[in-house]
C-alpha cells in the first residue's frame, strides 16, 4: 500500500493499492490506444475540455485544496490559492494553445516551407509533493492541449492529489486514457522509462533524482525536461524600498513553509543596511502564524514530513558549528520546524552551499555590487534570483550578470502561465509554461514544398 499521512496531525489520509507490473503495462496500453485518438481532436475541442478542468477545480476548490492541506501541511488559504492557480492554467492554454502552435511560415526558395508542431505520444511526469496539484497541471495541461497524453508518477505521500487529479480530467470530460496517474513507488520508474510506448520524460524533483532519470532517458534517446533544485539568492541593496523588500523577502522564503524551489534561500544584504534590514525582517517573520493548516487563520504550516524537518535541523546544526547565529527561531517539533533565521552566514555553510527546502533562511552580508553578484552566482543552482533596488539603470546594467534562468527584480521569483519557467546549471533544463513549455513536447517538423 501506498499511504499518505497528514504531517500535522500523523494521521493517515489515504491508503490506495500500489500498481504492479501488468497494472502499469495495461495503464500505459490503455494511454498509447487513447493518444491515436486524442492527437486528431481538434484544438476547439480540446479547448472545450481545458476549460472544464478549469471549472471544476473552481467549482470544488475547497475539496481539492483540503485533500492538499491534509497530504502535505501547507495552509489552506495557500492550498486554495494552488487550486485557483491551476483553474487559470486551463483557462490559458485553452484560449491560447491553437495559436501556441500554429504552423510557423518560414521564407525560403520553396513554394512554401513551414514548421508545423505535431504531438509526440505518451509523456511520463515523475512530480514533487511541494505544490502536488501545480506540479502536475503545469506539466499535463500544456501536454494535453498539444495533443499529447500523460501518465503521472506522483510523490508517495500525494497519492490523494494525483487521484484527485485524474478525477478532475474525468469530471471535466477527458476520455479515459489521456490522463492516467500510477500509483507506484520509484522503483517502477526505470521500466516504465524504457516502455517503447512512453516517448519522453518531465520530472520536477531533486537533482539526485534529475540525474538518474535523465541517465535512462538519455540511453533510451528519449527528451527529458528537467525542472531540480534551487538557492534562489535574495539581493537586498542600501537603495531599496525597505519596508516593501522586507515583505516580498518575508513571503519568497516562508511561503509553502520553504518548501519551494524557486523560494528565496539566501539572502544577501548590503553592509550598510544589514542592522536595520535584519532587524525589521526579524520583527516581520515573528508575524507568521503557526496552527492547524485547516484553519484560514494559519499563515504557516507543518513541512511536508518529519524526516524532512529532519534533515533541516542537521543543515542548522552545521550553520552553528560553523559560526551560524540564531537570530529567531530554530526548534522543530515533528514535522513543524519554526520559522528560523540565522546570522553570520558564510559561503562554507551547507545552509549557503545546498538547498534548503524548509522554513530557515541565512543572513550574508556584502560590501559592494561587484561581491552581490559573485555571492548570487556562488551556486550549483540556478533557477533565479531576486535584486532589491530603487535604482533601474542599475537593475537593468546587473541583469545580464546573473547566471540564472531567470531575474525578478522587487518581486520574489514566481511562476506565471504566460512566462518562461525553468533552470541553468544544476537546476536542470528545458522549460515549463508559456509558448516555451507547450513546445517542449512536440516534433517540430520542418516541411519544404518545392514547385518544379
Ligand atoms: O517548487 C517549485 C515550483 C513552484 C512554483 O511554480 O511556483
Amino acid at each position: 500500500m501506498i499511504k499518505s499521512i497528514n504531517p500535522y496531525n500523523q494521521e493517515i489520509v489515504y491508503e490506495v493499492a500500489e500498481f504492479d507490473r501488468k497494472e502499469v503495462e495495461n495503464a500505459i496500453d490503455r494511454a498509447d490506444t487513447q493518444y491515436a485518438i486524442w492527437k486528431e481532436i481538434p484544438f476547439s475541442e480540446r479547448s472545450v475540455l481545458m476549460k472544464a478542468a478549469g471549472q471544476e477545480l473552481r467549482k470544488n476548490a475547497r475539496e481539492y485544496a483540503e485533500v492538499i492541506t491534509q497530504e502535505m501541511g501547507k495552509p489552506i488559504t495557500q492550498a486554495l490559492a494552488e487550486v485557483e492557480k491551476c483553474a487559470a492554467l486551463c483557462d490559458y492554454y485553452a484560449e491560447n494553445a491553437s495559436k501556441m502552435l500554429a504552423d510557423k511560415i518560414i521564407e525560403t526558395e520553396a513554394h512554401k516551407s513551414y514548421v508545423s508542431y505535431e504531438p509526440i505520444g505518451i509523456v511520463l511526469a515523475i512530480m514533487p509533493w511541494n505544490y502536488p496539484f501545480w506540479q502536475v497541471m503545469r506539466f499535463a495541461v500544456p501536454a494535453l492541449m498539444a495533443g499529447n497524453v500523460a501518465v503521472l508518477k506522483h510523490a508517495s505521500n500525494v497519492m490523494k492529489s494525483a487521484m484527485s487529479i485524474e478525477k478532475i480530467f474525468d469530471r471535466a470530460g477527458f476520455p479515459a486514457g489521456c490522463f492516467t496517474n500510477l500509483p507506484i513507488g520509484s522503483k517502477m520508474v526505470e521500466e516504465i522509462i524504457k516502455n517503447p510506448k512512453i516517448k519522453a520524460v518531465t520530472l520536477t524533483g531533486s537533482e539526485a533524482a534529475g540525474r538518474a532519470v535523465a541517465a535512462v532517458a538519455g540511453n533510451e534517446i528519449k527528451k527529458t525536461v528537467l525542472e531540480l533544485g534551487g538557492s534562489n539568492a535574495l539581493v537586498v541593496f542600501a537603495d531599496c524600498n525597505l519596508q516593501k523588500t522586507v515583505k516580498t523577502c518575508v513571503q519568497a522564503r516562508f511561503q509553502n513553509a520553504g518548501q519551494s524551489c524557486i523560494a528565496g534561500k539566501r539572502l544577501l544584504v548590503e553592509s550598510s543596511i544589514a542592522e536595520e534590514f535584519t532587524k525589521a525582517f526579524i520583527e516581520e517573520v515573528g508575524k507568521l502564524r503557526s496552527g492547524d493548516p485547516l484553519s484560514e487563520e494559519t499563515t504557516i504550516g507543518t513541512m511536508a514530513r518529519v524526516d524532512l524537518a529532519e534533515e533541516l535541523e542537521k543543515q542548522l546544526q552545521d550553520a552553528l558549528d560553523k559560526g551560524g547565529e540564531v537570530l529567531l527561531g530554530g526548534k522543530r517539533n515533528k514535522a513543524y520546524f519554526e520559522p528560523t533565521v540565522i546570522g553570520n552566514v558564510t559561503t562554507d555553510m551547507s545552509i549557503f552551499k545546498e538547498e534548503v527546502f524548509g522554513p530557515l533562511i541565512g543572513i550574508t552580508t556584502f560590501k559592494d555590487e561587484k561581491e552581490a553578484i559573485s555571492l548570487s552566482n556562488n551556486s550549483p543552482f540556478g533557477l533565479g534570483v531576486t535584486i532589491f533596488t530603487e535604482d533601474f539603470e542599475k537593475a537593468f546594467r546587473l541583469v545580464p550578470i546573473f547566471n540564472e534562468g531567470a531575474v525578478f527584480v522587487n518581486e520574489l521569483v514566481k511562476s506565471d502561465q504566460r512566462l518562461p519557467f525553468g533552470g541553468t546549471k544544476n537546476s536542470g533544463y528545458g522549460r515549463e509554461l508559456s509558448q516555451d513549455g507547450i513546445q517542449e513536447f512536440v516534433n517540430k517538423k520542418t516541411v519544404y514544398i518545392n514547385k518544379y
